[in-house]
């Protein structure tokens, strides 16, 4: 049983620049191969999250969309997101890259993270990749920019320093209630990339019949206690009855096929057994509204 009285939960935004490693950082810290990590930018674009617990606490992570300048509404829409998430945490993790070294993209997340009231982390990624005796000219030069809570020097790939990170971040958040059961796996990173995949095999296989505006909704992504064994429920949104038809296929059978391929697909990338339920339902004109992108989970247009 825990103990109620020194149990502490929050949620921490993690922020960075693309690529400084958020998602292997999220990765280590959560303990399963989550997030999907490339060496592109902008994998992960949405606002989603992983869930890390132990005996002393949990901290719900946010990875928050990259703080960019936008170029199209829904691009302002998901700095708005970012802006919004970082004003409603415990913390803001702001990861940077050591062997990078301080660019304009770190200058314009510290300004914006000047008019945020949480306390920010300065976490200096990929120390395996720098000698140590460049460490603190690094670490002097951001110091200079922005009043940092802590500055916490780790490697995500290796696990350096990690454990003080959670200790840090732990001692940081208030006495609270576990909000995920400890096994949970839920509204995690890969939930988006699940999405983009069945999207992907539904073009694949339906070619010019189905339009480009399909979306998909991942509902549900849990992970089954002691098995390697993740149950995925996604519905495929079409504007048309008519397209709902054509997706659906004789007797199911090309949806069956759509299903077939992003599990075999989802399999080799997750490393784990997929169960996946998947639907189709007719959603007139989602792409106007501004609740559905949020449900849609605010995808830039391409
Ligand atoms: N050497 C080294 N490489 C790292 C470390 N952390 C991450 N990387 C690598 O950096 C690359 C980017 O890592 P990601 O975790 O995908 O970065 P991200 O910040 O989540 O990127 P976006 O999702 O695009 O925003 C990958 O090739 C990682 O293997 C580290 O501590 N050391």
């Amino acid at each position: 049983m825990q103990n109620q009285n020194n149990f502490r939960s929050g949620f921490v935004a993690l922020i960075g620049r693309p690529n400084v490693g958020k998602s292997t950082l999220m990765n280590y810290l959560v303990g399963q191969k989550i997030a999907i990590m490339s060496d592109k930018p902008q994998t992960t674009r949405n606002k989603i999250r992983g869930v890390y617990t132990d005996e002393r606490g949990q901290i719900v992570f946010l990875d928050t969309p990259g703080i960019h300048k936008p170029h199209s509404k829904l691009g302002e829409l998901l700095v708005q997101t970012a802006q919004n998430a970082l004003d409603e945490v415990d913390l803001v993790l702001f990861l940077v890259d050591a062997a990078e070294g301080m660019g304009p993209g770190d200058r314009f997340i510290m300004e914006n993270l000047k008019k945020v009231k949480t306390p920010v982390f300065l976490v200096v990624n990929k120390i395996d990749q720098v000698h140590p005796d460049d460490l603190l000219p690094l670490i002097d030069q951001y110091r200079r920019l922005f009043s940092f809570k802590e500055v916490v020097p780790i490697s995500a790939l290796q696990g350096n320093n990690t454990s003080t990170l959670l200790e840090l971040i732990l001692k940081e958040l208030p006495p609270g209630p576990q909000y995920y059961p400890a096994d949970q796996v839920t509204d995690h990173p890969e939930r988006f990339i699940v999405a983009e995949l069945i999207r992907e095999k539904v073009l694949q296989l339906t070619r010019e019949e189905i339009p480009h505006s399909v979306a998909v909704v991942v509902e549900e992504m849990s992970k089954r206690a002691n098995r390697n064994l993740i149950d995925i429920r996604a519905t495929i949104f079409t504007e048309r009855p008519s397209q709902k038809g054509i997706l659906i296929g004789k007797k199911g059978s090309l949806l069956k096929e759509v299903g077939k391929r992003a599990r075999e697909e989802l399999e080799r990338l997750l490393g784990s057994q997929i169960f996946l339920d998947l639907w189709v339902k007719v959603k007139k004109d989602w792409r106007n509204e501004e609740m559905l992108l949020r449900q849609f989970g605010y995808r830039e247009e391409e």
